[in-house]
C-alpha cells in the first residue's frame, strides 16, 4: 500500500489532513513505516499551533506522565529509579560489518536494526503517539535543521516544545527540499508509577545512515528527546563532512567595558557548569548545551541548536543562582523531573533551604534515611534531576542573539572540566591550533551522575563530545583545525577549570569566581591586558585579577590565593601530556599535528622545569 493512502486509513481525518499537506514522500514514508511498526491505539499530529501544544502539555497530565504543582506551570515529572541518566552502554552507533571506530560503542547496523524493530513492535499498543515537527537552529536560517519526533510519550513531546523550536511550518514549506532527521521514541510499557518498565530492553541505537534514531524503554530525557543529545550524533557527522562545527558549547555574551558584547562559547563534559556559566547574571545567556558554528565571510558564528534549558538542579541556589532561582520560583512552564515534592511544592539537594524529611521522589514515596535495593541512602532528590524550561523565561536571555539568523560573531570559544590537580582557573592558548589540541582535543574531566556509573573518575573527554561522538576522532580534529584556514577572524582559545583542589580535597575557588575569568578573557580577546606567558599558554597577572575581583564580585583577592589558583604544576602537566598522547598513538589517523604541539609543549615545560622546578610560581614568571 502507498504511504499515503496507508495513513489515510490508519489516522483520524483531521490528523491525516495535517500530515498530507506536507509534499514530502520520505516523510509519508517514515511515518507509516513506523506507525505501523509501533502499533499505536492512536495518532496525534502536532502543528505549530497553541492547541496542538496545549493538546501535548494536557495529555503529558491525564497519562500520568507528568503531575500538576502548586505553582501555576510547573508538573513534575518521574523516571524509573534505575532510569535517571544517560545510558552509554546500551547508546550504540549502528555502522556497516566489520567498521569499528575508536572510543565509540558500534553495532553492527543490520543486526541492531533488526533487534531494534524487534523491540519496537506493538510497543506502542494501547499508547497515543506523538507525531511532533522541530527544528534546530534557529529558524528559516543557514543553522536550520528540521526534525520529525515520533514518541509514545507526552512528557518527551511536551519537553521537546519547551526545548526547541516549531517546525511544522518549515516543514510545510521545504516539502521534498527538507533533509530531516527522524527520532523514533517509545517509552515502552508503564508501571503503575508511570516509568519505563522493562529497562533491560532499554536501547538507543543511531543509524547514521538513515539519519534516524530509535529510543526504547526508556524516559529520561538524555535518551529520548530526539533533538537534544541523540540529534548531536547526526550532527556531529553532518559537521565534519560539511566542514562547521557542531558543539557540546554554552553561547553566552560577556558584556565587556563601555558596552561591549563579546560572545564566547564554552564546551564542558556534563554536569561541570556550562548551565552555571551560562546564566551568571550579569552577562546574558544565548544557549546553555548545544552550540551551531560556521564561517560566514570569514568569521566563525555561533548559534544555538535548542531555546530551552533541560539543567541540572542540585546546588541550584538563591545567592549563587539567583535568576535561576527566580525562574524557578515563578510560574512559568516547568517540567521538573526527579525532585522531591511535598504538598506540591518541589526541593532538590542542596537548595540551600530546610528541605522536608519526608514526601515523593525518583523512588517512590521517600524519607530521610530511606535505602535503595542496593543498600545506599536515597537523598531528596536525584544529583541528575533537572528542570526544563524556555529560555524566554529568563530576564538574562539575549533574545536577538538567540533568533538571529546568521547567529552571533565568537569572540572567544572555551574548554573546561573537572580537573582535580593540572589545570589553572583560566589560561589562554598561544593560538588556534594550541587551543584545539592542548586545550580541546587534552581535554580530561572526571565522571559525572549525568551518565550512569561510577562518578569522580578521571577520563578522558576530549571537547566534551566524547559521550556523543559519531566519526572517527581523528576525522573530528582534522575539522577542527581545518575550520581555522576559513577564518579570517579567529576566536581566541581558552581553558577553564573550576574544579582545582588543595592536598586536602578543598576546592581552591568559589563558585561565582569563574565570573572574573570571563571578564579576564573579554579583555584578552580584545587585547586590554598582558598577560603572562608561561609553558602551558597565557595567564592573568595578578594585578588585573585583584581589580577585576573587587569590580566584578566586591572581593578582595589575595596574593595567596593566587600563587595558589596559578601555580604550574609541571609533574602534573607532564603526566597528562603522556597519557593524552598514549591515547592517540594507539588510535591511529590522528592528525601529525596533534603529536608535533603536545612535544612542542612538553618540551617548553621540561625547560621550564629546569629553570625553576617542578611548581612555578607565577610571579617567577612574571618577572622573567
Ligand atoms: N565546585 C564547583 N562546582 C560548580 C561550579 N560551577 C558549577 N558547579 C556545579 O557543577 C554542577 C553542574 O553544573 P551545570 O552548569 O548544570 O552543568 P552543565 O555543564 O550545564 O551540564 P549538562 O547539562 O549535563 O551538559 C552543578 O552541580 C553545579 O553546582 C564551580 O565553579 N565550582
Ligand atoms: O543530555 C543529557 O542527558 C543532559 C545533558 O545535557 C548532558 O548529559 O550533557
Ligand atoms: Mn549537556
Amino acid at each position: 500500500m502507498e504511504p499515503l493512502e496507508y495513513l489515510q486509513n490508519r489516522l483520524d481525518p483531521e490528523q491525516f489532513e495535517k500530515i498530507k499537506v506536507i509534499d514530502n514522500p520520505e516523510l509519508h514514508e517514515f511515518l507509516a513505516k513506523y506507525i505501523d511498526l509501533l502499533n499505536p491505539a492512536k495518532v496525534f499530529v502536532c502543528t505549530d499551533s497553541k492547541e496542538d501544544e496545549d493538546y501535548v502539555r494536557r495529555k503529558a497530565i491525564e497519562y500520568g506522565e507528568e503531575k500538576p504543582l502548586a505553582m501555576e506551570g510547573h508538573t513534575v515529572h518521574y523516571d524509573g529509579y534505575y532510569d535517571q541518566a544517560r545510558d552509554k552502554a546500551r547508546t550504540k552507533i549502528l555502522v556497516p560489518k566489520g567498521v569499528e571506530i575508536p572510543f565509540i560503542n558500534t553495532m553492527d547496523r543490520e543486526e541492531g536494526l533488526k533487534e531494534i524493530h524487534e523491540i519496537m513492535r506493538d510497543i506502542a499498543k494501547g499508547k497515543e503517539l506523538f507525531v511532533c515537527f522541530f527544528v534546530l537552529g534557529p529558524k528559516n536560517s543557514i543553522f536550520t535543521i528540521p526534525a520529525v519526533q515520533l514518541t509514545d510519550s507526552a512528557y518527551v513531546a511536551h519537553s521537546e516544545f519547551i526545548l526547541y523550536r516549531k517546525g511544522y511550518e518549515e516543514f510545510k514549506r521545504l516539502g521534498r527540499d527538507a533533509k530531516f532527521l527522524k527520532f523514533v521514541h517509545s517509552a515502552g510499557e508503564l508501571d503503575e508509577r508511570k516509568t519505563s518498565k522493562n529497562i533491560d530492553k532499554r536501547r538507543i541505537y543511531i543509524d547514521l545512515e538513515g539519519e534516524t534514531v530509535y529510543s526504547a524503554n526508556t524516559q529520561y530525557g538524555g535518551n529520548t528527546i530526539g533533538l537534544k543529545k541523540l540529534a548531536f550524533r547526526l550532527t556531529i557527522r553532518r559537521a565534519v563532512q560539511e566542514g562547521w562545527l557542531s558543539e557540546h558549547m554554552f553561547l553566552m555574551r560577556v558584556n565587556g567595558p563601555n558596552g561591549r558584547k563579546t560572545y564566547f562559547t564554552g564546551a564542558y563534559p556534563s554536569m561541570c557548569g556550562k548551565t552555571s556559566t551560562a546564566m551568571l547574571p550579569w552577562e546574558n545567556i544565548v544557549g546553555d548545551d548545544l552550540t551551531f558554528i560556521v564561517d560566514m565571510k570569514g568569521e566563525a558564528r555561533g548559534a544555538n541548536v535548542e531555546k530551552g534549558v533541560f539543567g541540572i538542579i542540585q546546588g541550584v541556589n538563591q545567592e549563587d543562582d539567583p535568576i535561576i532561582w527566580q525562574v524557578l520560583h515563578s510560574p512559568n512552564e516547568i517540567i521538573f523531573s526527579n525532585v522531591l515534592v511535598k504538598d506540591g511544592k518541589p526541593y532538590w539537594n542542596d537548595m540551600g533551604i530546610p528541605i522536608p524529611d519526608e514526601g515523593e521522589n525518583h523512588s517512590g514515596k521517600w524519607w530521610r534515611g530511606k535505602k535503595d535495593a542496593e543498600g545506599n541512602e536515597i537523598p531528596p532528590s536525584h544529583k541528575n534531576a533537572r528542570f526544563t524550561v524556555s529560555l524566554e523565561a529568563f530576564p538574562n536571555v539575549d533574545l536577538e542573539a538567540l533568533e538571529a539568523p546568521c547567529g552571533v560573531r565568537i569572540g572567544g570559544m572555551i574548554f573546561g572540566g573537572r580537573d582535580a590537580d593540572t589545570w589553572p582557573p583560566v589560561r589562554e592558548a598561544f593560538d588556534w591550533a594550541h587551543g584545539v589540541i592542548t586545550m580541546g582535543a587534552a581535554l580530561e574531566s572526571e565522571t559525572t551522575a549525568a551518565t550512569l556509573g561510577k562518578e569522580g573518575v578521571r577520563a578522558f573527554n576530549p571537547m566534551a563530545i566524547l559521550d556523543f561522538l559519531s566519526v572517527h576522532i581523528g576525522d573530528y580534529l582534522r575539522n577542527y583545525l581545518e575550520f581555522e584556514k576559513k577564518l579570517r577572524i579567529k576566536p581566541k582559545i581558552f581553558a577553564v577549570n573550576y574544579f582545582l583542589r588543595d592536598k586536602d580535597g578543598r576546592w581552591l575557588n568559589h563558585k561565582l569566581d569563574k565570573a572574573v575569568w570571563l571578564k579576564w578573557m573579554e579583555l584578552r580577546v580584545h587585547g586590554d591586558v598582558d598577560a603572562i606567558e608561561t609553558p602551558v599558554g597565557y595567564i592573568p597577572k595578578y594585578e588585573d585579577l585583584k581589580r577585576l575581583f573587587k569590580e566584578v564580585l566586591n572581593k578582595d583577592y589575595s596574593r595567596e590565593d593566587y600563587e595558589k589558583q596559578f601555580t604550574i604544576r609541571v609533574p602534573e602537566f607532564l603526566a597528562k601530556i603522556e597519557r593524552i598522547e598514549k591515547i592517540y598513538k594507539d588510535v591511529g589517523n590522528i592528525p601529525e599535528e596533534l603529536f608535533k604541539i603536545l612535544e612542542e609543549e612538553r618540551q617548553r615545560l621540561l625547560k621550564a622545569k629546569e629553570e625553576y622546578g617542578d611548581y612555578i610560581s607565577p610571579f617567577q614568571l612574571e618577572k622573567s
